[in-house]
């Protein structure tokens, strides 16, 4: 048939209409994941598997190239593309955090104790061997921490011009100077450039003026804010840092509650309202906490501190770990606080979206220095590649990554211990016992309604609040799973029933009134977000209310 009217050309038609949706359009063209690609490949990574692309229901993410099959490695990415710990300590910011117990630090350290003696500078060549270190590169990294010693602590301090050729060597292995450089074409041997700068500037300045302390901050950053900070400082340092490329591609905001309005975290389901203002006084708290380590880096900066390290810009630097960040664990290091090690940024990686349906497996492989993602379940050409961040249901997504998940098998709808008791019967007897039993017992939190309805674990609550008097001894049997009698069953699912009735009245209130506020309010992303998760939760708390009914009519 060539018209398109019949059956087979509906559900034809369907099909494509299906897959395009599915379909994303790809993104590789733009200028940002150009710059990105030429980074990786400069770090070794080149990927023939994925490309970025922009899905209808899932935005930015990654597509396949060809078609995956199982145990399959979508991703490998070298370490040397990795940000974590390791790389802040290395940097520039090393210096303020380090307590001289890692290698570069330590050489630094030998650096510190020549320099006031001058002794060292006498003898250029004799340099590199006096201070034991390895390689020019790990020369040059010493003198970077020099040089933040130099600018950032000595009264004789001397500015680095932009055109210093030392900024180039420096940039040549990788060693960031935060003042910056413009690249100036200097052939100069790095090493040589960088003896005889240290020795202008100690000409320059009367060294013994100098003071060479380092500026630690006590009690020691934890692996967190060393990351935060790290991306804080590169974020700020625009073009001038290496990690630009990696940088553009981030978001510019977020939507973990934390970033929400107040107005839109009002509309939010209870438990995780709560859990929402928690998380905004955690972050808060993690600011003013850092701002005493944040000051003690004035010296790597020409601007005031706290223009630099913002609220704003530690939610974003926050954020961005939190909703990026792979699970890597790394061996404690002495110079941060002992709080675990466990977060890595991994560039393009971070790409992929997350869906409950897939299997991965993903880790640093210490044989081949990649941190690499396999995958366990099949894959379409030109369809988005996803990874499961863990079987999360939609509260844990929002408050985690900023997103719901539609359709998530993990979805559900809390049940708080005020609405438990709200909805039983008026007769019902010794409440407060009964809440200490469910309490001592562990089941007084995590009583939900989910796609098959009430959880066994509410249910059973439920059972236990709503047992007569003369019952009440067999309260253990409850918990065990027994059935006490036919009442007792019918009046758990009747209060059930109303508890999911309240909550289906409650979820159409909410979702009015941020159908109102959208015509109102400039909160389009923050309002839609609130809109699906409520949309999710209305058709959860529907099909707990059409189990129930069945389940009612077994007992009328
Ligand atoms: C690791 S990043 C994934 C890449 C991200 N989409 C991007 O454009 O950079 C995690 C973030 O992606 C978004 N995300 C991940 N999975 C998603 C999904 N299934 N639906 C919608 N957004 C998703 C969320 O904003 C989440 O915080």
């Amino acid at each position: 048939m060539k018209n398109g009217g019949g059956r087979t050309s509906r559900i034809r038609r369907r099909k494509l209409f299906r897959s395009s949706e599915s379909r994303g359009v790809n993104e590789s063209y733009k200028p940002e994941f150009i710059e990105l690609k030429k980074w990786l490949k400069d770090r070794r990574f080149e990927d023939a598997t994925l490309i970025p692309a922009r899905f209808p229901g899932t935005g930015r993410g990654l597509m396949s190239k060809t078609s995956l099959q199982e145990g399959q490695t979508i991703i490998s990415l070298p370490e040397s593309c990795l940000l974590t710990t390791d790389t802040v300590i290395r940097s520039y910011l090393g210096a303020y955090i380090a307590n001289g117990t890692s290698e570069i630090p330590a050489t630094a350290l030998k650096l510190e104790k020549r320099v006031g003696s001058k002794e060292v500078f006498a003898e250029s060549n004799l340099l590199q061997t006096k201070l034991e270190l390895r390689s020019p590169s790990q020369f040059l990294r010493a003198c970077g921490l020099f040089m933040a010693f130099v600018l950032g602590c000595g009264p004789g301090r001397r500015p680095l011009r932009k055109e210093d050729p030392l900024l180039d060597a420096f940039s040549e292995h990788g060693v960031y100077s935060p003042l910056g450089h413009s690249p100036s074409g200097s052939r100069t041997k790095p090493s040589d450039v960088c003896i005889s700068c240290l020795f202008h500037i100690l000409n320059e300045s009367n060294s013994s003026n100098l003071d060479f302390h380092f500026k630690r901050w006590q009690p020691p950053p934890s692996p967190l804010l060393a990351l935060c900070t790290f991306l804080v400082s590169e974020k700020h340092a625009g073009d001038r840092s290496p990690w630009k490329p990696y940088l553009e591609v981030l978001p510019k905001a977020y939507t973990c509650p934390v970033c929400l309005e107040p107005e839109v975290v009002n509309l939010l389901p209870n438990p995780l309202k709560t859990k929402a203002w928690e998380q905004r006084s955690h972050v808060q708290e993690f600011f003013s906490s850092s701002r005493g380590f944040f000051s003690s880096l004035q010296p790597l900066f020409s601007e005031a501190i706290e223009t630099i390290f913002s609220y704003r810009a530690l939610r974003w630097a926050w954020c961005t770990v939190n909703t990026r960040a792979v699970y890597m664990k790394r061996p404690p290091q002495l110079c941060l606080s002992p709080e675990p090690d466990t977060c890595a940024l991994a560039p393009y990686l971070d790409l992929l979206n997350h869906s409950p349906d897939v299997q991965v497996k993903a880790a640093f492989n210490e044989e081949t220095r990649c941190y690499e993602i396999r995958t366990a379940t099949r894959c379409g050409k030109h369809k988005e590649v996803f990874i499961c961040y863990g079987p999360h249901d939609n509260h844990r997504l929002l408050l985690e990554y900023g997103f719901v998940s539609v359709s998530n098998p993990h979805a559900c709808v809390y049940v708080s211990k005020d609405i438990l008791v709200k909805y039983l019967p008026s007769t019902a007897k010794q409440m407060n016992k009964k809440i200490s039993i469910l309490e001592d017992h562990d089941f007084i939190e995590n009583l939900t309604f989910g796609w098959d309805g009430p959880s066994w674990r509410l249910l059973t609550a439920l059972k236990l609040l709503c047992l007569e008097a003369e019952e009440f001894m067999c309260w253990k049997k409850v918990l065990l799973g027994e059935i006490i009698s036919d009442t007792n069953e019918k009046t758990s699912l009747d209060v059930a029933q109303k508890i999911c009735c309240y909550f289906i009245e409650e979820t159409h209130a909410v979702l009015r009134k941020v159908s109102r506020m959208k015509d109102e309010v400039a909160l389009m992303n923050q309002l839609t977000l609130v809109e699906t998760l409520r949309t999710e939760e209305l058709k959860i708390l529907q099909a707990s209310a059409k189990a129930l009914t069945a389940l009612q009519t077994a007992f009328t």
